[in-house]
């Protein structure tokens, strides 16, 4: 099963989460005498479920073998997670709602302009972070605190056949 990898939109992901962009902002305005402008209240941080509190890491991540495959799903119980993107550049995205259990069926797949980051909403299935390039820098604001706040799955192959990513993109005829 090839997953079909769609430009991300705001509108395609709400299900999933927040597209974090100078495009997505709640309202923009002048400030520091109008030398900068503020793209304001983009996206929210839920962390404090069970005394979480929220904290900001950077991920270096390297590209995976291609083909990608989607062979397991992860989900954050407890609090949502940020990506992003600290050198401009484009990132792959694999997304399922919010449930028990990720099905095949229900998993979405985006790829970045290189100008968006993203926040994966509590509980919402994703695959961990997949990159295009070497040595790939993030900003991640997610939730430190007690409790569990992972859980993987494995993604079955469907019909014996692998899930993997239409990646690179099939030039259309
Ligand atoms: N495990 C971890 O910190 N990374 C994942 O959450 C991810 O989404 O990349
Ligand atoms: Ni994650």
């Amino acid at each position: 099963m090839k997953l079909t990898v769609e430009p991300l939109t705001p509108e395609a992901f709400t299900d999933f989460g927040d597209v974090i962009s100078t495009e997505t902002a709640r309202e923009s305005f002048g400030i520091n005498q109008g030398t900068t402008t503020r793209y304001h209240d983009i996206s929210g941080i839920d962390a404090s479920e069970e005394g979480g509190r929220p904290i900001i890491s950077i991920f270096q991540g390297n590209p995976r073998p291609l083909p990608i495959r989607i062979a397991m799903m992860e989900r954050h119980p407890l609090g949502s997670q940020a990506f992003v993107p600290m050198q401009g550049q484009k990132f792959l995205i694999v997304v399922a709602p919010a449930s028990d259990l990720p099905k095949a069926g229900d998993l979405r797949a985006f790829v970045t302009n290189g100008k968006q980051g993203i926040t994966y909403d509590k509980g919402v299935w994703h695959h961990p972070l997949l990159v295009l390039e070497p040595d790939s820098e993030f900003l991640i604001i997610d939730r430190a605190g007690p409790g569990n706040n992972l859980n993987e799955v494995k993604m079955g192959d469907i019909d014996g056949v692998p899930i993997s990513l239409d990646w690179p993109r099939r030039k259309t005829a």
